[in-house]
């Protein structure tokens, strides 16, 4: 480099989707741990307005009512990769959305138009915010929030392995019954009209079925060292 000048590491910007159960929070929380970006979770942004949703007793199978309230909840979403927050009004509700309740609803409250178009320019404000860049994990990120990201990655697994994951992390919960869940959210989430689950044409795909999560890990790490090294 000529006259001493430092060159310093260039924003980067990382859309990873896929399936749930795939590997997607766990990959991009280490990756952007590892390479000192930001991190967004975007599954948690449509988790927390549809547990306001049902705190304020609104009826998720009915989309125009869920409509015409979508622009009232302020969420905001800290993106430390350490310790990722997620309020609603400023209340904490990491943990509320986690629950069964919130994870069988939050595919048809996502599914709303109006709803997607609040969370989808959330997103991309939050993304453009991020100096050193950011890894944010979703459904719809590569294809519709981020098109112009530097790298697309596509994480999957087969239904087994996504079920056996989930299982070991719900302490002994049914197999079987994990997996029908996995199936029924994803069909939902693929087959909304709105921006559904899919792979960008120009996305790097990961079968991570027989890979252990720090091998996925180091994999899109090189893939992004990769991008940034102009390769
Ligand atoms: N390659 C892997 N091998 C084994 N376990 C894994 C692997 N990747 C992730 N896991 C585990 O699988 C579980 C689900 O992972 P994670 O929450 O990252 O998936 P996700 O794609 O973000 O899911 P969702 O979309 O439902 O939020 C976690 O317990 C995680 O530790
Ligand atoms: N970009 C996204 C991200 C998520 N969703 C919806 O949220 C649900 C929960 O996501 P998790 O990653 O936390 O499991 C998911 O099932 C989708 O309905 C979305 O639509 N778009």
């Amino acid at each position: 480099m000529e006259n001493g000048a430092v060159r310093t590491a260039q924003p980067v910007i990382v859309a990873i989707d896929g399936p749930s159960g795939t590997g997607k929070s766990s990959t991009s929380k280490a990756v952007a741990a590892q390479l000192g970006l930001s991190y967004l979770d975007t599954g948690a942004q449509y988790r927390a307005i549809t547990w306001w949703m049902v705190a304020n007793g609104i009826d998720v199978e009915d989309p125009s009512a869920i409509a015409a309230v979508a622009g009232k909840p302020e969420i905001v979403s800290g993106t430390d990769p350490d310790a990722p927050t997620i309020t609603v009004d400023g209340v904490d509700v990491a943990a509320p959305i986690r629950t069964q309740d919130v994870t069988s609803k939050v595919s048809a409250v996502s599914a709303v138009p109006e709803v997607r178009a609040r969370i989808t320019e959330l997103q991309r404000s939050v993304a453009a915010a991020a100096g050193r860049g950011i890894v944010v994990e979703g459904r719809d990120i590569g294809t519709t929030v981020l098109p112009d990201a530097d790298l697309k990655i596509f994480l999957t697994a087969s239904p087994e392995a996504r079920a056996a994951r989930r299982s070991g992390e719900l302490k002994g919960a049914d197999v079987d019954a994990t997996r029908e869940a996995l199936i029924k959210r994803d069909t939902a989430d693929s087959s909304r009209k709105t921006s559904p689950l899919a792979k960008a044409d120009d996305a790097v795909e990961v079968d991570t079925t027989d890979l252990t999560l720090s091998q996925v890990i180091e994999c899109v790490v090189t893939l992004v060292e990769e991008k940034r090294a102009g390769k």
